[in-house]
């Protein structure tokens, strides 16, 4: 079903979380986590049983608590501070704003972004979230259970142009590209480069390079950052909306 209309009371309610959510994340720098709150929130979807999805159950302990979600909890308090000043704003499009500001943020492409998420108190099992130590199969099969395409793929893990992995939260070190606090294709001219020193390449990372079908895309975002942007703006909705067909 279509994200539900919602009244004139609530669009403020969305302008003045926007605002809050700009300030937040540019006073506390922290883009890179709020996109990977967003991401967890709403790449539990399963098209076919319909569950799960960016309906704000990651704020629920039993699911925060999941090995993915390592770390979250620090942006979860972020956006409770929002919450508090945008009581009517739910959880589920809170989290999906907040990822869509932090790519704003950064220098990213704007993101439409549709309100009208309703909240959920039902998390689903452990292990919907990709699984970085994993190659190709494993990816399609996880992107392809929310409804996802190769290509959004390929474009969503350029959102790895932000950020870094930390030890204790996945095993993993280091950021993926020379400006963790900028968006742009960085993460895909790296990709290609292969090795630089003090840079990552998750498994899933370097799975997009040696795939077929994954190549072409990383090779034309890496020429092509207008591209890239393009082709991002239109996964990051999609996967925000994951769940609703969107009007
Ligand atoms: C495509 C498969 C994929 C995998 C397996 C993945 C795994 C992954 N992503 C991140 C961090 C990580 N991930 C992301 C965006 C992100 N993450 C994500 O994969 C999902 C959610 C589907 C798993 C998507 C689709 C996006 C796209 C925007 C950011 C911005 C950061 C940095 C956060 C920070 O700096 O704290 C870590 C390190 C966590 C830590 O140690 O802090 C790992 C292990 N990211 C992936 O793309
Ligand atoms: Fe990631």
């Amino acid at each position: 079903m279509a994200l539900p209309v919602v009244d004139t009371e609530y669009l403020k309610e969305i302008d003045r979380a926007r605002r809050h959510l700009r300030a937040l994340i540019a006073h506390k720098n922290c883009a890179p986590i709020m996109l990977r709150l967003a991401w967890h929130d709403a790449g539990t979807y399963d098209a076919s049983a319909k569950t799960g999805g960016p309906n704000g159950s990651i704020r629920n302990e039993e699911e925060y608590n999941h090995g993915a979600n390592a770390g979250l909890k620090i942006a979860l308090e972020f956006c409770e501070q929002v919450k508090s000043k945008c009581p009517k704003i739910t959880y589920a499009d809170l989290y999906q704003l907040a990822g869509v500001i932090a790519v704003e943020v950064t220098g990213g492409p704007t993101i439409d972004f549709v309100p009208g998420r309703k909240d959920s108190k039902i998390s689903p099992k452990e292990g919907r979230l990709p699984d970085a130590n994993q190659g190709p199969p494993h990816l399609r099969d996880v992107f392809y259970r929310m409804g996802l395409s190769d290509k959004d793929i390929v474009a969503l893990s350029g959102g790895h142009t932000l950020g870094r992995a930390h030890p204790e939260r996945s095993g993993f070190d280091g950021p993926w590209t020379q400006e963790p606090l900028q968006f742009d294709n960085s993460y895909f001219v790296e990709l290609l480069k292969g090795e630089t020193e003090g840079l990552l390449k998750l498994p899933t990372d370097e799975a997009l390079v040696h795939d077929p079908e994954f190549r072409p895309y990383v090779e034309l975002y890496a020429k092509d950052e207008e591209a890239f942007f393009r082709d991002y703006a239109i996964s990051h909705k999609k996967l925000s909306e994951l769940g609703f067909i969107p009007r």
